[in-house]
């Protein structure tokens, strides 16, 4: 078997192993998801029915991908391997079995939004103060509770939880909870969380399902175990207790998740669980340089928590790590901008080989910015995503209701859109009334008449009856999601009042309901959707994670943006690792404990172990936070850099700052005496900058270039017309007209940073 030559002598055990419990705990870049597809291919080239494989990844695209690979191998029968997120794979079982714990198969996923929404009025119908009662707080609680699978009976009957709640202020905390799940049944909605947690109520209370899946799933496969979180492990667990076959490969120094429940106890209770387990190490990265595995060892190797594991490569020797030190998060951005236009150029690289990685999705902004100017094409993963926005989320609603008209949620956000006259106390008394009789809300919608004589009913019936005609598509004409779609977004006047806004926002907002109207119809037309159902749609629309990029593939060749969060499991050629300020990385807003500074150090090494070929760190020494500018210092990570592979970027052109990088020393965190990172990069030098950009689109500033009638760039005036030069003796001033309301400034040229706009 030809494929079996791509494997390394573990690997090859790995994959050659089908019976009994397998794990694989290896480093960042060691081939662990490359077994796990060759592992899959395997299976079925000796004759397991793909069927009969569950193969549980990261995102949805990564199984996609791998999806891909394995089709490579054995064609086309890899379309039938049950493959994807936990979240997704298990949102279809329920579709299936749901009717077990009293939803029906056109269950509603409410998202984030829908669920926060819920807790507010949940907070406003109980009289709760909104300042003690955070909805962040309480969704939190509610999911933490979920994700220990501890239910609303069992949250108001333990006295630690109740004391938890009393100390934070929250007493009516588990009351909260219960009328949250409440809701959300009669709703015949779950979040997120529930499907996780309703797939282990089923499995506890149903053991006929769980035994048909039992015998249904021969092979079990789980990538990146070192986040799966209790919930997810005993699912497995259960999933695989007949067969006993199963294999999970992961981490524990890439384990990011534990702010969201992930335990790396799990690795370890699987060794207790399964007393015939077999473990196989992988000692060789594949990914990286020499350089680059060993910034990464010496990162990981100061975590005192984690199991042992040598790693290394026979990859090329590669170049140092650059650090690169900007004076703003703007030039940050120009910096980077400007190196990658660079190196693209030199190297013959396409821009798909970057990718900048940040700590939170606020960084981008820099970034965007200097990459648009330099015309360099980038997309951003996560962040408000093409469905989050509002003129999405209003049609989705739409067709949420359509299918389920439970759907408190979506009722609320669409029954008065567009306007129909109906006020927001009208809308909280229909809700209200229809918790307080126990029915669905669309219970009272449909019979308004018979309830009240309420303001705006005459809206109401006409919203109800548009409903009916809607259902009707769906329930007896039987048409495809697209059809329902392009109807809904029609008939029910959304597109109209988008089409008749004529700004830009309006166009822009029409032109995003016809791409999701593409984006059902490419639904419907692909031929491996065999269920083209609205409700299917709304499925697979509600579990798109962060990390899906939803895109044309013709046009890939993008920068990449994101946070070190979504990137796990990926790897590029150029890694641009971005924001290493103390209070940013580490997040401050993280850091507790040692633990947490350890969870922050794991995110470092994941991050650190995406790069193949060159890695590049940069900091800033000031940035713009909650709207003021903020001096910041180096991040302590830097100092954990071994410095024999750390070099200060060369800078491109003279500029008089003198590096002043500073190691970091906090209380509770001593910097090494050991010759470290930052120490070699305080050597003198005379200049650290790089020259603002070097590129075709922009010129470097020379004071003495510039002329009237020139357009350039301030960083904080933004652009602007030079009008006049005005000398006197060595004193040179710029007299400029900027744009966006800044007017006329004169700046002195000594002082001014100003760039060239050709
Ligand atoms: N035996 C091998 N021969 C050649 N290339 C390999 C081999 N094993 C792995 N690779 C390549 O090395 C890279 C890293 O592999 P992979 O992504 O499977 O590692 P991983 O252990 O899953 O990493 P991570 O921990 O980051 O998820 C991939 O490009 C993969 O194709
Ligand atoms: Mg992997």
């Amino acid at each position: 078997m030809d494929y079996l030559a791509g494997l390394n002598e573990p690997q090859r055990k790995a994959v050659e192993h089908i019976d009994g419990p397998l794990m694989i705990i290896a480093g960042a870049g060691s081939g662990k998801t490359r077994v796990l597809t060759y592992r899959t291919a395997h299976l079925i080239e000796t004759g397991v029915d793909p069927f009969a494989i569950l193969l549980l990844t990261f995102t949805n695209k990564a199984a996609g991908e791998m999806r891909h690979r394995i089709e490579t191998v054995i064609g086309n029968a890899a379309k039938n391997i049950w493959m994807g997120t936990f979240h997704s794979i298990f949102a279809k079982i329920l579709r299936f079995e749901g009717e077990r714990l009293g939803y029906t198969s056109n269950f509603s996923i409410y998202d984030t939004d829908d669920s926060k929404s819920l807790i507010r009025a949940l907070i406003k119908e109980k009289n709760l103060d909104d300042k003690v009662y955070k909805v962040n707080l309480v969704l939190n609680r509610i999911s933490n509770a979920k994700n220990r699978l501890i239910g609303p009976a069992q949250y108001t009957g333990s006295s630690i939880l109740a004391e938890e709640d009393r100390l934070a202020r929250i007493p009516a905390m588990g009351e909260l909870y219960q009328l949250y799940c409440a809701r959300c049944f009669a709703a015949n909605a779950m979040d997120f969380d529930d499907l996780l947690f309703q797939t282990n109520i089923l499995f506890r209370d149903h053991l006929d399902v769980l035994n048909k899946y039992q015998h249904k799933f021969k092979h079990v496969m789980v990538d990146e175990f070192q986040d799966t979180n209790v919930s997810q492990y005993l699912i497995t667990k259960k999933l695989s207790a007949v067969n006993r076959n199963i294999c999970v490969v992961g981490d524990d120094a890439q384990s990011i998740y534990a702010f969201r429940g992930a335990d790396i106890q799990n690795i370890l209770n699987f060794e207790r669980d399964y007393s015939d387990l077999v473990t196989i190490k992988l000692e060789e990265n594949y990914r990286s340089t020499k350089a680059i595995v060993a910034v990464a060892n010496s990162i990981i190797s100061r975590n005192k928590n984690q199991l042992k594991k040598d790693v290394f490569t026979s990859n090329e020797d590669g170049d140092d790590i650059e650090i690169i030190r900007a004076s703003s998060d703007n030039e940050e951005g120009r910096m980077i901008a400007s190196t990658i236009f660079e190196a693209a150029q030199k190297e013959n690289l396409t821009w798909s080989d970057f990718a900048i990685l940040y700590r939170t999705n606020a960084q981008s902004r820099s970034f965007e910015e200097a990459l648009r100017r330099l015309n360099i094409k980038y997309r951003i993963i996560g962040g408000v995503s093409f469905y989050q926005r509002k003129e999405i989320k209003d049609v989705l609603g739409y067709l949420r209701f359509t299918v389920n008209q439970n759907d408190e949620e979506a009722f609320k956000r669409i029954i008065n859109l567009p306007k129909r006259g109906i006020g927001d106390t009208t809308i909280a008394k229909i809700v209200v009334t229809a918790a307080e009789n126990n029915v669905p809300v669309w219970d009272i919608v449909s019979n308004i008449g018979q309830f009240q004589a309420a303001r705006g009913s005459a809206g109401i019936e006409a919203f109800s009856d548009l409903i009916k005609s809607f259902k009707l598509m769906v329930e007896v004409e039987k048409k495809d999601a697209y059809e329902v779609a392009n109807h809904v977004a029609k008939a029910s006047g959304l597109l109209r009042e988008l089409y008749e806004d004529k700004t830009v926002e309006g166009l822009a907002r029409y032109q995003n309901l016809q791409e999701l109207l593409n984006a059902i119809k490419s639904f419907v037309d692909n031929p491996e959707n065999e269920d083209k159902s609205l409700a299917t749609f709304l499925q697979s629309v509600s579990l798109l994670t962060n990390a899906d990029a939803d895109e044309d593939p013709a046009d890939r060749d993008k920068v990449t943006m994101m946070t070190i969060h979504s990137a796990k499991g990926l790897e590029f050629n150029r890694v641009f690792l971005v924001g290493l300020e103390e209070d940013l990385f580490p997040s401050q807003m993280m850091l507790q404990s040692q633990q947490d500074l350890e969870e922050e150090r794991r995110l470092f090494y994941v991050a650190v172990t995406r790069a193949e070929k060159k890695l590049m760190i940069s900091y800033a020494e000031s940035r713009y936070q909650f709207g003021r500018l903020k001096a910041c210092e180096p991040s302590r990570f830097l100092n954990e850099l071994d410095p024999n592979f750390v070099k200060m970027a060369k800078p491109a052109g003279a500029r008089k700052e003198v590096a002043s990088f500073r190691p970091v020393q906090k209380t509770g965190f001593t910097a090494k005496p050991a010759p470290s990172a930052a120490q070699l990069i305080q050597k003198p030098t005379t200049n650290t900058n790089y020259q603002h950009v070097v590129s075709t689109n922009f010129q470097a500033t020379d004071a003495l270039a510039l002329a009237a009638g020139q357009k350039v760039e301030h960083a904080k005036f933004g652009f602007g017309l030079i009008k006049r030069i005005e000398v006197n003796g060595a004193e040179r001033k710029a007299v400029i007209d900027f744009e966006k309301g800044v007017g006329e400034k004169t700046l002195l040229l000594s002082f001014a940073k100003l760039m060239v706009v050709s």
